[in-house]
């Protein structure tokens, strides 16, 4: 699958985004990457994707250590995809149908596949309502999930996903918890999240990276992890709120809400 060992990322201005980095993606099926702004998530997605060159360290994509030439990239591309922050850095067609088969069209798909894969994604990410409707019209969430669509057609075995829940109103992130969890459980896929949501990520992620200052300050299992309030307040980043309700008010550790109130 893929994974990182000993990665270093410095960018031209000598800034250290990467520090000795080493990540398996073999350790969950819902993994988080969480850590304060400039902790170096997006650059840690950007050398995984192939899209930035690790300065140390090497990347392994089924086994082999990654190489920077078209063929390997491609081959890559094919079984990694990314969903970033922004919907409007990923969608370039003025219709929602084309902007979601085009990535397929590009790799030469027949139009008949074209059509169930693309009809599947828009199931998938509930957005049938929208398949006609001129991107420019469509609002921000509206956006997001086209842009889900459009890397979800793809079929990768390993999505990133740079805060998918930014900006969501409730109902928008309840949509993107269920694609997301529809994408490991139904598909079988493996996804990397990262978020400065700590409740989203509490009740999503099965296994947890903490970046710090471009390095990782702890991993593992997720309630393991946001149990230890030392290290969190040592990367500023905020109790799950699950987890007060446990420490503090001696209620059982819960993994979502549904599971404390009903
Ligand atoms: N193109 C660049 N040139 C120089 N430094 C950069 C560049 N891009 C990012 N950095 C620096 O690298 C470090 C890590 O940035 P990165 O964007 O990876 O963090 P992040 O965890 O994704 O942050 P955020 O949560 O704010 O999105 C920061 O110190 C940032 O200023």
């Amino acid at each position: 699958m893929l994974e990182m060992l000993n990665v270093s990322y410095m960018y031209e201005d000598k800034t250290i985004a990467l520090n000795n980095v080493s990540i398996d993606l073999k350790k969950g099926k819902k993994i988080g990457i969480i850590g304060s702004n400039g902790a170096g998530k997006s650059t840690l997605f950007m050398n995984f994707l192939g899209l930035l060159k690790p300065t140390k360290g090497k990347i392994f994509f089924d086994g082999k250590e990654l190489k920077y030439d078209k063929k390997t990239l491609d081959n890559l591309r094919k079984n990694v995809g990314i969903v970033f922050q922004d919907p409007d850095k990923q969608i370039f067609f003025s219709n929602v149908y084309d902007d979601i088969a085009f990535a397929l069209k590009n790799l030469k798909y027949n139009e008949e596949e074209i059509k169930q894969r693309v009809e599947s994604s828009i199931r998938n990410t509930n957005i049938a309502h929208l398949r006609n409707k001129p991107v420019h019209f469509l609002s921000y969430g509206q956006k997001k999930n086209v842009s889900i669509a459009g890397t979800v057609v793809m079929d990768q075995k390993i999505i990133f996903f740079d805060e998918p829940n930014a900006g969501l109103d409730y109902p928008s992130k309840e949509n993107v918890k269920n694609i997301l969890n529809n994408l490991t459980e139904r598909e079988n896929k493996i996804i990397v999240i990262s978020s400065h949501d700590m409740n989203f990520i509490y009740e999503i992620c099965d296994y947890i990276y903490i970046l710090n200052k471009g390095c990782i300050l702890a991993e593992g299992e997720t309630r393991e992890i946001f149990l230890r309030k030392e290290i969190l307040d040592e990367a500023a980043l905020e109790e799950p709120f699950l987890i007060k309700i446990h420490k503090y008010f001696g209620k059982p550790i819960c993994k979502s809400e549904k599971e404390l109130f009903y």
